[in-house]
């Protein structure tokens, strides 16, 4: 741990002619968040390069500003800087960067298409903007041409990577950095960096291994190779470049290598569910899970439909805006909903400001669909706290030991090797479990509810949130004349112990005398609405499809009603052999 304590300052030095670094140094923990942790300090490192056209790279965030800016005005005058580059753009920077736009109104900025978005809608429409393009360097005089690689990951969708072939120096933002505070321009004591760096990578990275291996795949290709990298944090990477190039794909290597996967689905307006994430996927990885972080407002859904097949467990996050979740996280939802194995675990967690909707409803879903959680869903005010991030930390290590041990009672479980092999694709579809419900309709040319059609239905799953849809598979024989489409039918969702269970599981389908015995009510469409039911939803038929021996039936929910405040629901359990 730091022992020195100094005032903050900014230390400049030069890396090569007319390349200058200034690193905003603060000797102590800078902020709460988990990558603060070791408690070693931090530098915020920006670029000035003296070029014809003097161009900036990254300025620090706004605790570092106005020191910053003195310091900046004694290296060149403000007014001749023509080129501002971001690699990454983020509220706390845009606080630095809007004093400067005061400043040096002049400048053209430049930064990836997801940063320029970001920077029009905090700073306005009038921002002179340029995006670069892989084939098209970008100028700064006397032939010093910079270029650009496109580094976009989950944590930092609008990420750019900046190369300056003339000086070999690669700027690498959030790559190769630590956050450690000392005098040291450089790196050449870099074995006592070891912990620091793996740490780094551990909570800035670990979540992200694929991309970042296909980021560490285009330095590898600059040829000659890179004599520097300059990184957002700490020292700049000189004596151990290769080593830490090597380190980060053995790290990437070991991430994607680990044999339970979770995937953490999330969204953040305001930055505050993704500091839990973070918090969380740095616990997880930890205890030895691999993360897969999906941001939701990026993925796309074909990928984070992936990710649910492959994954051991989900964990959700959300914040409340308006009372819901963001459309983008109900996407997610929806495809867990639809498409994931219910007997995996899962988990729920996000920040809201005073009533937490999207909380509930994530978690009230999850459950209603018969997922178990593996802890304790994680509710935030606002900005979390750092007793807040330590909650997260300690619930991602109570998820990894529930999905290790889950893991290994599913392997001892199985009989043989060769036998689990032949029956795993059996053994997945049993696995995939549906919520019991007794489908009730009046078939053509009925009028009262005992003449009703009721069937014992498992296979429904949740196809849609606006408007809110469900599918339903039925056996030929049945939709052969029911749920055609424009059809209306109820599905009366069972209670766990309902004893209606055992007596559909028997029948099947009941006959009109036997549904004369259950307690009914009418639905508007005439169908018998089961009293003894948890809840019940109508539906209207839009579209069927055949699939194999069964009928796949879409239908939009009409309206709904809990019937019992209490109680879980049925849910089918088959045996997996
Ligand atoms: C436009 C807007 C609407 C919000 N609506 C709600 C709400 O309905 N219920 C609630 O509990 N919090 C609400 N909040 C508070 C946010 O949930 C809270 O700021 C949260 O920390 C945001 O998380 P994020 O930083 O991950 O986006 C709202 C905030 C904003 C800016």
């Amino acid at each position: 741990m730091l022992t020195e304590t100094r005032p903050r300052d900014v230390q400049v030095a030069e890396l090569v002619p007319r390349v200058l670094v200034l690193r905003s140094r603060t000797w102590e923990r800078l902020k709460f968040e988990v990558e603060y942790g070791r408690q070693q300090g931090t530098t915020s490192n920006s670029y000035l390069l003296k070029a014809a056209q003097p161009t900036l790279l990254d300025p620090p965030g706004e605790s570092f500003s106005q020191l910053y800016l003195k310091e900046l005005a004694q290296q060149i005058d403000l007014r001749q800087l023509r080129y501002l580059i971001l690699s990454h753009v983020n509220s706390n920077r845009l606080v630095t960067v809007k004093a400067l736009l005061e400043r040096a109104p002049q400048m053209t900025l430049v930064c990836s298409k997801a940063g320029a978005v970001t920077l029009r809608a905090a700073l306005g429409d009038q921002l002179q903007l340029w995006i670069p393009r892989s084939d098209t360097p970008l100028d700064v005089g006397d032939g010093w041409q910079l270029e650009f690689i496109a580094a976009a990951t989950p944590r930092w969708p609008d990420g750019l990577i900046t190369v300056d072939r003339q000086h070999h120096i690669v700027f690498t933002d959030k790559l190769f950095g630590a956050h450690v505070c000392s005098d040291s321009l450089y790196d050449e004591q870099w074995k006592k960096l070891d912990e620091d760096r793996a740490y780094y990578f551990e909570c800035l990275h670990a979540a992200q291994p694929r991309q970042v291996e296909s980021i560490l795949d285009r330095i590898a290709e600059l040829t000659p190779p890179p004599h520097l990298y300059a990184p957002a944090h700490g020292p700049i990477v000189k004596f151990s470049r290769s080593r830490l190039f090597q380190d980060y794909r053995d790290w990437c290597h070991a991430q994607t290598e680990q044999e339970t996967t979770v995937a953490l689905f999330y969204a953040s307006a305001y930055g505050n569910t993704a500091i839990l994430a973070n918090a969380i996927a740095q616990g997880l990885t930890a205890a030895g899970v691999q993360v897969a972080a999906i941001n939701c407002e990026t993925t796309p859904p074909a990928e984070m439909q992936a990710l649910i097949h492959s994954s051991d467990g989900f964990i959700v996050g959300s914040p409340t805006l308006g009372g819901h979740m963001p459309t983008q996280v109900q996407t997610a939802l929806g495809f867990i909903l639809a498409e994931g194995n219910k007997t995996k675990l899962a988990g729920v967690f996000g920040s809201y400001g005073w009533s937490g909707e999207a909380i509930d409803d994530i978690e009230q879903k999850l459950l209603d669909a018969g997922y178990t959680l593996g802890f304790e869903t994680l509710r935030v005010k606002f900005t979390p706290t750092a007793a807040d991030l330590e909650k997260c930390q300690a619930a991602a290590q109570e998820f990894a030991q529930a999905l290790k041990k889950l893991r290994k009672s599913r392997t001892v479980l199985q009989p043989s090797l060769v036998e689990a092999q032949v029956n795993r694709t059996a053994q997945a579809v049993n696995r995939v479990v549906g919520s019991l419900c007794i489908l009730t309709t009046l078939p053509e040319g009925c009028t009262y509810m005992t003449q009703a059609a009721a069937i014992l239905v498992s296979s429904v799953s949740q196809a849609s949130f606006n408007p809110p849809g469900v599918t339903v598979s039925l056996p030929q024989q049945w939709a052969d004349s029911l749920c055609l489409v424009g059809d209306r039918f109820v599905l009366n969702i069972l209670k766990e112990g309902s004893p209606l269970v055992r007596q559909f599981q028997q029948a099947q389908r009941l006959g009109e005398q036997q549904l004369a015995t259950l307690g009914l009510k009418s639905a508007s469409s005439g169908a018998p609405i089961l009293l003894d039911a948890l809840a019940y939803i109508e539906c209207t038929v839009e579209s069927r499809m055949k699939c194999g021996d069964h009928w796949l039936i879409y239908a939009v929910v009409d309206s709904g009603e809990l019937l019992q405040t209490t109680g879980l629901t049925a849910i089918q359990h088959r045996k997996t052999s």
